[in-house]
C-alpha cells in the first residue's frame, strides 16, 4: 500500500531573498501536486567510472546540464561530480559525503521558475587510483505534463520561456547537441532575456 508523505519544504539557503524564496514554495508545491496526480517520474542511472592512470586526459562525463526538474546523486566515497562556477570561471568538486545526497537543479526547474533558480552545469572526471561509481535519480513530469513558467514567477515580468513536455524538450536537447546550440535557448520566448542567456554563456565559456 502506499500513504502520502508529509513534506515539508526547507530552505536550506537563508540569504535568498524573499521573492526567490516564495518562487522556490510555489514550485515545490506544483511539483508535488504533478506527482499526485500520475505515476512515479523517476529515471535511475547507475554510473561507473573505471580508474583511469591519466585522469588529466580523459573525462568521466561530458559537461552538461541536467534536463528535468532536479536530480539527486549519490557518489561513492571517491568524488568526481563538478560544477561549474562564476569569477572566477572554475570547476569546483563536490566532496563526496558519506550517506549525502547531491541536489542538482535541471532545465525544466529553470523553466519553471522563469529563470529565477539556474540549472548547472557540471560533469564528471575520472580517478586515478579508484574506480567510482554514482547514482542518479532524475526527477520530471510525467510525459503529458506541459512545463512553463509559474505564474508565482512571472512576477510582473515576461513568460521567458514556452511550455514544454519533457519529450519535447529531449528532442530539443537532441537538436541542440548536434548543432552546438543552447536548448534553453531554443525553448526561450525573448532573446533579450538574461535568464535564457544564462546557460548560453556558460557553455560558450
Ligand atoms: O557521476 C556523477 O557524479 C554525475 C552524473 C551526472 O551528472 C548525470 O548522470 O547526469
Ligand atoms: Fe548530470
Amino acid at each position: 500500500s502506499t500513504t502520502t508523505p508529509v513534506v515539508q519544504v526547507q530552505y536550506i539557503e537563508y540569504k535568498w531573498q524573499q521573492p526567490r524564496r516564495h518562487v522556490l514554495h510555489h514550485a515545490a508545491k506544483h511539483i508535488l501536486s504533478v506527482r499526485r496526480l500520475t505515476r512515479s517520474c523517476v529515471v535511475s542511472l547507475i554510473h561507473r567510472y573505471p580508474k583511469c592512470p591519466d585522469p588529466k586526459r580523459a573525462l568521466g562525463l561530458i559537461a552538461h546540464t541536467d534536463s528535468g526538474f532536479f536530480t539527486f546523486v549519490l557518489q561513492s566515497l571517491v568524488p568526481g561530480l563538478q560544477l561549474f562556477r562564476h569569477g572566477p570561471d572554475r570547476w569546483v568538486t563536490v566532496p563526496a559525503v558519506p550517506g549525502a545526497m547531491v541536489v542538482n537543479v535541471g532545465d525544466l526547474f529553470q523553466i519553471l521558475t522563469n529563470g529565477r533558480f539556474h540549472s548547472v552545469y557540471h560533469r564528471a572526471v575520472v580517478n586515478r587510483d579508484s574506480d567510482r561509481i554514482s547514482l542518479g535519480y532524475f526527477l520530471g513530469p510525467p510525459a503529458h505534463v506541459k512545463v512553463a513558467p509559474l505564474r508565482e514567477a512571472l512576477a510582473g515580468t515576461p513568460a521567458a520561456y514556452r511550455a514544454v513536455t519533457w519529450p519535447e524538450y529531449m528532442g530539443v536537447r537532441k537538436k541542440a547537441f548536434t548543432t552546438g546550440a543552447s536548448a534553453l535557448k531554443m525553448v526561450a520566448i525573448s532573446t533579450d532575456n538574461d535568464a535564457a542567456n544564462h546557460t548560453d554563456d556558460l557553455i560558450s565559456s
